[in-house]
């Protein structure tokens, strides 16, 4: 499991791109075969990717944790963009389907993820952060998600915000978690930009095609910078930065969150005219 300490604003203002790079974007999430971990220290959230193919994958507790099992004192969200996938919690099956989310509550022993066809595999994106109190395993489809549209064709960020693990929807401990898929022909996302000091971020894109890229933009409202992100790569995103993306066509990607509160609206905009 690879661990990642913070930057402050004023490093981060400092950063060249491979700097930025090293520092908020994670490139080699999803790799076939395999389960990869990435603990960021900000709010203790471990962002992962796992691609099972003809064996299933095990979410093991890493040495890092000190825990006996992987949720010991975690929760996780599971969220899969790919083929049909399973997840498999102390003997419990969770059918997950692309854009069908599952919420494991700390104290769950014993997880495992597969693809149902390996020529086609599940691409799980995962989400974690300590618990200290135990919410039911639960699933959502992306139906249950409170579909909200949002955004326009004028604005070119006509969208749709599904929320899975949230105050309204599946409860957890602090953990955040939903998706937003952009219409054909918008590219902005999260844009007018906020922050939530309240809250780190993590954002994951998917459908994000082979020859086509997004621009994320971070940083302190009045000091952005930008990242180049393709397809299955995922950003960390401090409490004191904005997190907003433009693409060269249109995509979809996973955003999550964890710290003080988990209200969803909870957001403190930062106007266009005040962005430098
Ligand atoms: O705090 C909330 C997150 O930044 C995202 O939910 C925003 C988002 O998906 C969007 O506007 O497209
Ligand atoms: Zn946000």
């Amino acid at each position: 499991m690879e661990v990642r300490f913070q930057q402050s604003p004023k490093e981060t203002s400092q950063m060249n791109t491979q700097e930025l790079r090293e520092n908020f974007l994670m490139e080699h999430l999803m790799e076939e075969g395999k389960l990869n971990l990435v603990y960021s220290h900000y709010d203790r959230v471990i962002i992962g990717g796992a691609k099972p193919l003809q064996q299933p994958l095990k979410l093991e507790t890493d040495p890092e944790l000190r825990a006996d099992y992987f949720l010991e004192r975690r929760e996780i969200g599971i969220i899969n963009v790919g083929g049909a996938g399973k997840v498999v919690a102390d003997g419990v099956t969770y059918d997950l389907n692309k854009l069908d989310c599952v919420y494991l509550g700390k104290g769950t022993k014993d997880v495992t993820l597969a693809s149902v066809h390996a020529n086609e595999p599940a691409v799980f994106y995962l989400l974690s952060s300590p618990a200290h109190q135990t919410y039911p395993n639960t699933k959502y489809t992306k139906e249950q998600a409170m579909p909200t549209n949002t955004g326009s064709h004028v604005t070119a960020n006509n969208r749709t915000i599904y929320k899975y693990i949230h105050a309204e929807g599946i409860q957890s401990a602090q953990l955040v978690m939903g998706l937003t898929i952009l219409e054909e022909g918008s590219v902005w996302n999260t844009m007018p930009s906020h922050t939530h000091t309240r809250r780190m971020e993590a954002y994951f894109y998917f459908d994000v095609k082979e020859d086509q890229r997004v621009f994320h933009f971070m940083g302190q409202p009045t000091e952005t910078r930008h990242l180049l992100v393709a397809n299955h790569q995922a950003i960390v995103s401090p409490p004191w930065s904005i997190h907003s993306g433009c693409g060269t066509a249109a995509y979809g990607f996973i955003w999550g969150m964890a710290g003080e509160n988990y209200t969803y609206t909870d957001m403190d905009p930062a106007p266009l005219s005040e962005m430098r």
